[in-house]
């Protein structure tokens, strides 16, 4: 959150207060910083300098379209998962060749379109999902380059919704089937396999199951060489972790540098997925104080901020720092921040020591991934607004849904019958 500063006790980002981003925004509301974004991004890229590789942003960890502007300059390759991902990318100037596609259910006219804009590959979920894109690349009389999400089964050590590498999870091939359904694949006309994948989850803190998970790969990489399949790349995924307390995941520095290690002198190139990393902590989530209610058991403060604006402490009980946008000096009270949501899972945080008054601005850190993406209408409560701090000047990069956006789409039914 080094974007985020306190001066004389009031939270900026850059020269720019925060109060001030609120008072003219409203609230809740979403602030990134694009030099943080930026310095995220380069992190990887400068790692991977003179090297054959490519870091895809995983797009679902924010998607909105300044900030995929922003890395696509940056010349970032992007990992989508959707038709809708794919649009997001090309609208902000992404390079069709440096687009991956993952997740384990692509529909056909998803993989028509993605042919057609020529991606760099299809990362295949599933044999049934082969011999889909093989059928319609064979339609469109196109050869899709595809690799296989191999699934290593070593355990990432995270949180069970958000593990992806073990074999009771849906993702990818077991990786005791690998070399049968390569050897299918290589066989098919309308595919051509160039690479292989994983990706066991996220917000890791440790490197270690990153390399359990490379070990495994590079042996099947070495027996289908055996066999004359010859892999072109290895997409080690995304999921390195970020610090949200006092967690000290590695940087994408070391963790680079220990892939390179491991890779020592073999001719392939890297692909990495990295979402969280990138965003995660680029981001805060501007709240204000409704009401204190306070009885003998529990303080509540009651914010403009709902669990449908920020999901992740109440589906993974996610801790995120929740901070005063300006210090009070006193003493401060243990507080459950609530939102208006008819939900007792409806919290950002609790127990959190503050020092309150109705009407403070509250940010909530680190919310730049899987935060205004995860968001609904639950409630028919708009969706937030965003905002991206750049060079000292704040842009509202998506304004606050209205109430006709709530209903738009919607009909009553003709009457009569
Ligand atoms: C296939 C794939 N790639 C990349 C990512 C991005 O992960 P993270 O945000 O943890 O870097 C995800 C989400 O976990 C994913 O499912
Ligand atoms: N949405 C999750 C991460 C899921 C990663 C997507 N594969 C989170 O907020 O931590």
């Amino acid at each position: 959150m080094d974007s985020f500063e306190y001066r004389n006790g009031r939270l900026h980002c850059e020269e720019v207060l925060l109060s001030q981003v609120a008072e003219r925004f409203g609230t809740p509301t979403y602030v990134y910083s694009r030099d943080a974004i930026e310095r995220a991004y380069l992190a990887y890229s400068q790692a991977l300098e003179g090297k054959k590789a490519l870091v895809c942003y995983a797009v679902k960890a924010n998607s909105n379209l300044a900030v995929l502007n922003i890395l696509a300059r940056l010349g970032a390759g992007f990992d989508i998962v959707s038709l809708g991902e794919l649009e997001r990318v090309l609208k902000a100037g992404a390079q069709p060749e440096k687009i991956v596609f993952s997740g384990v259910g692509k529909q056909p006219h998803e993989i028509v379109r993605a042919l057609d804009v020529g991606i760099h590959c299809f990362n295949i979920e599933s044999e049934s999902e082969l011999e889909r894109v093989n059928q319609v690349a064979g339609e469109c009389g196109k050869v899709a380059d595809i690799s296989f999400r191999v699934n290593p089964d070593v355990d990432a050590g995270t949180h069970p919704y958000i593990s992806t590498g073990l074999k009771e999870n849906k993702f990818g091939i077991a990786i005791a089937e690998a070399d049968r359904i390569y050897t299918h694949a290589a066989s098919l006309e309308h595919v051509h396999v160039v690479g292989m994948d994983c990706h066991i989850g996220s917000q890791l803190t440790e490197i270690a199951p990153f390399m359990d998970a490379l070990d495994r790969l590079l042996a099947l990489v070495d027996a289908l060489a055996e066999k004359g399949i010859i892999i072109q790349h290895l997409d080690l995924g995304g999921g390195l972790g970020v610090c949200y307390t006092d967690e000290t995941p590695p940087t994408p520095q070391a963790y680079i540098a220990a892939v390179l290690e491991k890779m020592a002198d073999r001719d392939m190139g890297l692909i990495f997925e990295p979402g969280r990393s990138i965003v995660a902590n680029a981001g805060v989530m501007l709240t204000r104080v409704e009401f204190l209610k306070c009885n003998e058991h529990k303080n509540f403060a009651i914010i403009d901020g709902a669990m449908n604006d920020l999901i992740r402490p109440s589906l993974y009980s996610a801790y995120q720092e929740i901070i005063p946008v300006e210090i009070r000096e006193g003493e401060t009270q243990p507080y459950d921040l609530v939102g208006p949501v008819c939900e007792t899972g409806d919290f950002l945080g609790k127990d959190r020591q503050l020092n309150l008054q109705e009407g403070d601005l509250l940010a909530v850190c680190s919310a730049g991934a899987y935060g205004f993406v995860m968001s609904s209408n639950y409630n028919t409560r708009p969706r937030a607004a965003e905002v991206m701090i750049d060079d000292n000047a704040m842009h509202e990069i998506r304004a606050r849904e209205t109430l006709h956006d709530l209903m738009r789409g919607e009909t009553l039914l003709p009457k009569g019958n």
